[in-house]
């Protein structure tokens, strides 16, 4: 007997705010796919899950950096009619300059923070544009937009997910799909046990708790935000980089080299 409740897929849900994120949806009355490597955890939560909240879980042990491991999430997010949500979660980066990084490490990041989301994205989107109905929520991070010597390749993959973000909006306006792209600063999670720098290093006032991070996420989901920035509490600061943004894309379309190279 299908279940009456929406589904949200969540992956990197066996810890940080991925597990949260299942949480809060299963508070929200959905169903859940919970989507990670650790299956044993995933099995915890899905017991808790379902044992306080009555909803049914389903746990997928997928490596989504390998090929079979997407396949499997992919073939569910094709096929299932109940899902509603996606969120695009897992995520991992090395704090580290681009040359000290190791050639696997360099590999695994793109595949999970790039390659993974979009394949998902795009499995469950003709679903999605068929019903009306669905969205897609895109865990990016503040340092999309701010590089620093040890993030390099981390943000340049989360500027990746925050523009996949922003293009998906716009192809997507007006059909009854969402994208929301989620911007988290420092939030206290395992991410700092495989990052190379712990979370010991950062100034505990800059990190955020994971329950206050997914909360505000999903405040800001709940208000139609397109971008939600947690931490940011003057989103002036937005509207203003947004503007620039724009008007310096403007300022590109004119055809002629800048005085300044002639
Ligand atoms: N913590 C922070 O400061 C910030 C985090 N973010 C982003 O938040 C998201 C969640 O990270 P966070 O909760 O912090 O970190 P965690 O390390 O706690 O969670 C990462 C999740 O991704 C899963 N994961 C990792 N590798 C794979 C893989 N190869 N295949 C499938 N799942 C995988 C992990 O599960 P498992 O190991 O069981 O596979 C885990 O559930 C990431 O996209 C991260 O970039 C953004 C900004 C700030
Ligand atoms: C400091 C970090 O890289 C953190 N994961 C973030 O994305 O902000």
């Amino acid at each position: 007997m299908p279940s009456a409740n929406p589904i949200a897929v969540v992956t990197g849900a066996s810890s940080g705010i991925g597990a949260v994120y299942a949480d809060r949806l299963a508070r929200r009355g959905y169903d859940l796919v919970l989507v990670a490597r650790r299956i044993d955890r995933l099995r915890h939560l899905a017991d808790t899950l379902c044992a306080t909240h009555g909803i049914k879980v389903r746990s997928i042990e997928a490596d989504l950096t390998e090929e079979a491991g997407l396949v499997q999430v992919e073939e569910l997010l094709h096929t299932d009619e109940g899902i509603a949500l996606l969120v695009n979660n897992a995520g991992n980066g090395k704090l580290s300059s681009t040359a000290d990084m190791s050639d696997a490490d360099t590999a695994a990041t793109i595949a999970l923070n790039v390659v993974a989301p979009t394949r998902l994205a795009r499995a469950v989107l003709p679903a999605f544009l068929r019903r009306h109905s669905g969205a897609i929520i895109n865990i990016a991070s503040v340092m999309a937009f701010h590089p620093l010597p040890i993030t390099t390749l981390y943000s340049a993959t989360k500027s990746y997910v925050l523009m996949f973000s922003r293009g998906l909006q716009g192809e997507l306006a007006n059909t009854g799909v969402r994208v929301q792209a989620v911007l988290p600063a420092g939030t206290a999670t395992e991410f700092y046990d495989h990052a190379g720098i712990p979370l010991s290093a950062f100034d505990p006032a800059v990190v955020m708790t994971t329950e206050n991070l997914v909360d505000a996420a999903l405040a800001g989901f709940d208000k139609g935000e397109e971008v939600t920035l947690p931490s940011v509490h003057d989103v002036s600061l937005w509207d203003a980089y947004e503007q620039a943004r724009s008007a310096l894309f403007g300022a590109t379309q004119v055809g002629t080299p800048a005085p300044r190279y002639v």
